[in-house]
């Protein structure tokens, strides 16, 4: 059958010309493999004309692997200068996402993707933790209203997530965690695969 996706320009030309170099204080580290994309928005499972969240877009690479997956997407990001490249991905994929300019920690999820959404997001260190912490707690939207979050962080944060009872990264974090959801690390990606790469 021929792939009737719409082309799309390689992320590193992308981030070259809108001048994206990655701000630190922003916890950007871009994944530019577009296949690792696709694998990481295939974590959900189907995503056809299913509601999604994500945040932290960046340049874009993630959240056009979820909109290729046919999901209907807001993605909320900090980074003003990543706008006009959103707005590229808002033409191609018509009608499928839209993009707040904003902070995560102020946005409530549920009330802009709706019931039943999918969170997906490669999430900036800086607030990665305190946004699963609200999304697994009753802070915005009796649970569970979302379908499914998968989500990035660094390994030692996944570790805490899903650590056992009685092991040393079991805390508060691997209680509620266990608690609301059935936590499993789906994938690990090197820290090659991010430009820049992290310590
Ligand atoms: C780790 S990068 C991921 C970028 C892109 N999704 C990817 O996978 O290549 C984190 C992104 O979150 C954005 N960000 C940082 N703090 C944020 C906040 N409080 N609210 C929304 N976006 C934020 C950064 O500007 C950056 O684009």
């Amino acid at each position: 059958m021929a792939d009737t996706r719409p082309a799309l320009p390689p992320l590193r030309d992308v981030i070259a010309r809108h001048g994206l170099a990655a701000s630190k204080a922003l916890g950007q580290n871009f994944l530019l493999d577009e296949q690792l994309l696709d694998r990481i928005a295939a974590i959900p499972g189907p995503l056809r004309d299913a509601p999604a969240f994500e945040v932290g877009p960046g340049p874009g690479g993630l959240t056009r692997a979820i909109l290729r997956a046919g999901a209907k997407l807001v993605a909320v990001e900090r980074d003003r200068r990543c706008l006009p490249a959103l707005a590229e991905l808002e033409e191609a994929f018509p009608g499928q996402l839209r993009v707040i300019s904003g902070d995560a920690m102020a946005t409530d999820a549920h009330a802009e993707a709706g019931d039943g959404a999918h969170i997906i997001a490669n999430l900036p260190y800086n607030v990665g933790t305190p946004l699963l912490v609200g999304w697994l707690s009753a802070q915005w939207a009796p649970l569970p209203w979302w379908s499914s979050l998968t989500l990035m962080f660094q390994m030692e944060v996944a570790e805490r997530i899903v650590a056992k009872a009685g092991s040393d990264h079991y805390g508060r974090l691997a209680v509620l965690s266990q608690w609301r959801s059935d936590a499993k690390i789906a994938m690990k990606v090197h820290r090659s695969a991010f430009t820049p790469r992290p310590r």
